[in-house]
């Protein structure tokens, strides 16, 4: 397969990415107001989307007619540190953004393959199918919780994946996780890639070219859309 196009799109600093990226998504999200009615969006968790999640939650958009949900997420209640809800709740769903619904992956059930059924469902019903993704990137190249050393990290990637959601364990994903599949994210209308800093950057670059085997490579062989990098220095 040939390397897929890089639809970089470069800020000065993670404040300029911030508002910048912002205003980005909120169009998005309104178009498909305008289109459908309502708005669908998964983010990701992490360190880097805590300042772009504050921009975008002062955008003045119909907020009360979006859903946002996880690409990810860690098989911890929302008031952990760890808690890529609890991210979201603190820094996305405030300010105009706190008229929105939140959608989580999380589920107080008694291990994480009883709560990848339970979002599995959810996410079905009440997220699908994705107006915008943004995913984050880890450096060793996993995007959602697809880590290169999850037990099912085939299955995760497979592209006829029947499963919205699936639990994974992997040794460098600390706590077992819940991840949206590989086609949920690949057929969503917009898929942004938020990533910062130049050790990010080298590693998508690799993924893009001489190491095809790196998890990220997989969105962007499979997505429905160009994938659009994000990035400040
Ligand atoms: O564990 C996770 O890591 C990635 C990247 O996070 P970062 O801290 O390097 O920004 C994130 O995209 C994912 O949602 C999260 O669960």
């Amino acid at each position: 397969m040939d390397a897929p196009a890089r639809n970089w799109h470069e800020f000065a600093s993670s404040e300029t990415l911030a508002s910048g990226f912002a205003k980005t998504v909120a169009k998005i999200l309104s178009e498909a107001i305008g289109a459908r009615g309502k708005a669908t969006l998964a983010v990701s968790g992490g360190t880097t989307p805590g300042l772009f999640f504050r921009a975008l939650s002062h955008e003045k958009i119909d907020w009360a007619k979006v859903i946002v949900s996880l690409v990810d997420e860690r098989f911890v209640p929302e008031n952990s540190p760890r808690s890529n809800a609890g991210l979201v709740a603190a820094n996305l769903l405030q300010n105009e953004a706190a008229a929105a619904s939140f959608v989580g992956l999380y589920s107080t059930a008694a291990d994480v393959e009883s709560a990848a059924k339970h979002a599995n469902d959810v996410v079905g019903q009440r997220v699908l199918p994705l107006d915008a993704v943004i995913l984050g990137m880890g450096g060793d190249g996993h995007t959602a919780s697809f880590f290169p050393d999850a037990d099912n990290l085939a299955t995760l990637l497979d592209p006829d994946a029947e499963a919205n959601v699936l639990p994974v364990h992997a040794p460098s994903g600390i706590e077992p996780r819940l991840t949206l599949t590989l086609p949920r994210i690949a057929s969503a209308g917009f898929i942004a890639l938020h990533i910062e800093g130049a050790q990010k950057r080298r590693v998508v670059e690799a993924a893009l070219d001489d190491e095809p085997h790196l998890p990220v490579r997989a969105v962007f062989d499979h997505a429905k859309v160009p994938v659009q990098i994000f990035w400040a220095p």
